[in-house]
């Protein structure tokens, strides 16, 4: 049974989220945020290369495939990658609010063992907003979108300034993120409204 603490459970005050009007269109492709994200880059040779769509409102899918690199036990998913899995996605919501916010706090049931090969085929949407604090949730199925259920996350975001990330990164990559040429590319990298 799923049980979620109280810092989960959004406040009365709480809001529901509002869908930017530039928000990419539903069914759009959101593509990698960052070349070298471990969860949708493709500079990253074991990378999980998990690929987003945009939805109705402020949700989306995506899909994962487990690969050899990812296993925990001989042939099933490592549950720390299926984590990422699910944070990835919820952090990919946050372009649709156009927010810059990092994972807080991610609570995860795993339900099913995922086989290496399977598609995981998750969905995820953003259940409120109070202040800079951004509530979500996400579910991934196997063996097809109406498939079970194999794991569920729900997680609450905090907005941050893109300093968080150029006071805190390391240097080099922070260069060359700043001085990439492609102003989109720059601003996705640290998810910010370009
Ligand atoms: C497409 C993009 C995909 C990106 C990849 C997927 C997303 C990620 O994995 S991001 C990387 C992982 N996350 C991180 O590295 C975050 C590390 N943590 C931090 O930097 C800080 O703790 C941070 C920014 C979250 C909060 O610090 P700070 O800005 O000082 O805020 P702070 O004042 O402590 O908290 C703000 C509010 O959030 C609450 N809060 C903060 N952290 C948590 C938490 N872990 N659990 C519950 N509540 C929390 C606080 O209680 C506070 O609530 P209230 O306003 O009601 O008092």
């Amino acid at each position: 049974m799923s049980r979620t603490s109280a810092a989960l459970e959004p406040p009365a005050d709480a809001v529901r989220p509002v869908r930017h009007p530039d928000a990419p269109a539903p069914g759009e492709l959101l593509g990698a945020h960052y070349e070298h994200c471990f969860g949708c880059g493709g500079g990253q040779p074991h990378g999980l290369r998990l690929e987003a769509r945009a939805g109705e409102g402020v949700t989306l899918t995506a899909e994962f495939t487990v690969r050899p690199a990812h296993q925990g036990a001989p042939g099933l998913a490592h549950g720390g990658v299926l984590a990422t899995a699910l944070d990835e996605t919820l952090g990919s919501l946050n372009w649709l609010l156009r927010k810059i916010a990092v994972t807080g706090r991610l609570e995860t049931d795993f339900v099913r063992p995922v086989p290496v090969d399977t598609v995981l085929h998750l969905t995820a949407e953003v259940t409120a907003v109070a202040g800079r604090k951004i509530w979500s949730t996400a579910t991934g199925r196997i063996g097809g979108p109406e498939g079970p259920v194999a794991v569920r996350a729900d997680a609450l975001f905090i907005e941050v300034k893109v300093e968080h990330f150029i006071d805190n990164g390391r240097p080099e990559e922070i260069r060359a993120a700043m001085n990439d040429p492609d102003q989109s590319r720059r601003a996705r990298a640290f998810e910010v409204n370009p």
